[in-house]
């Protein structure tokens, strides 16, 4: 297997806080792997270190081989790691069209026939493509949002917590394109949406107190009601 990121002994801060303080996950090519764990146990502030935009101290985060610690977040972005973050990120002033063309590194054959997948996948967006994105529904922002990490080619995609404010339904339809993404695309995926991570990832870890305390497939966590109750509040 490949292993596309891998952070070992991660520990970060901000400011005076050091915020991680033990993170070791292991991304390999083709997977889709969650990050859980409650409320303030370090889940976001592990994809902004791995973005660089929180401080490393000291362990490692290694992308494809090549460690990416100290590395300009523009630069991460480059290397191939694509970022959905928690507030969506998308500009409410430009249309859909506008969004996604700006996220386009180039604007080739493969990279408009990656747009034209997209669209396919969230025929919303596609509906919608001459709108502002501030008229969109959350749900649809968060559609955009990982819309724009899918048209580069992107060695991973960094997804945070992508259920959050979103009903029930809307979760469920999201879950479904996730899931067809995975196909084709490695994500590291934040959620506290046990539900939709079950339905994307195959393997977890789960961060408590800025540590990763446990991992494992997400069959087997399926059946440990024992570990969810302690480490998740299920
Ligand atoms: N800018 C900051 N300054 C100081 N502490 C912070 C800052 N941002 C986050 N923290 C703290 O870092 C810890 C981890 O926060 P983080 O947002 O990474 O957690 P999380 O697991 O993603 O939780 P949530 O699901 O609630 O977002 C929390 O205790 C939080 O209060």
């Amino acid at each position: 297997m490949t292993s596309i990121l891998k952070t070992e002994d991660l520990v970060s801060y901000i400011g005076l806080y050091t915020i991680l303080q033990g993170v070791n996950v292991e991304v390999n090519k083709g997977e889709a792997i969650a990050i859980l764990g409650r409320n303030g146990a370090g889940k976001t502030t592990f994809l902004k270190t791995i973005m660089g935009l929180v401080n490393t101290r000291s362990g490692s985060i290694m992308l494809d081989g090549e460690s990416i610690v100290g590395v300009p977040t523009y630069h991460i972005a480059k290397k191939g790691i694509g970022y959905v973050p928690e507030d969506y990120g998308v500009f409410d002033e430009l249309t859909i069209e506008e969004n996604l063309k700006i996220a386009m590194w180039k604007e080739d054959k493969v990279t408009l026939d990656r747009l034209a997948r997209v669209l396919d996948l969230f025929p919303d967006l596609k509906i919608a493509y001459k709108r502002l994105a501030k008229t969109l529904s959350g749900g649809q922002r968060q559609m955009l949002s990982i819309s724009r990490a899918l048209l580069n080619d992107n060695k991973i995609i960094l997804i945070d917590e992508p259920s959050k404010g979103l009903a029930p339904v809307v979760i469920e339809r999201l879950g479904l394109a996730l899931r067809e993404i995975s196909k084709e695309s490695t994500i590291l995926l934040v959620e506290q949406n046990f539900a939709l991570a079950c339905a994307v990832a195959s393997r977890y870890y789960i961060i408590d107190e800025g540590r990763t305390v446990h991992d494992g497939t997400i069959k087997d966590l399926i059946k440990d009601t024992e570990l969810q109750a302690k480490h998740l509040g299920i």
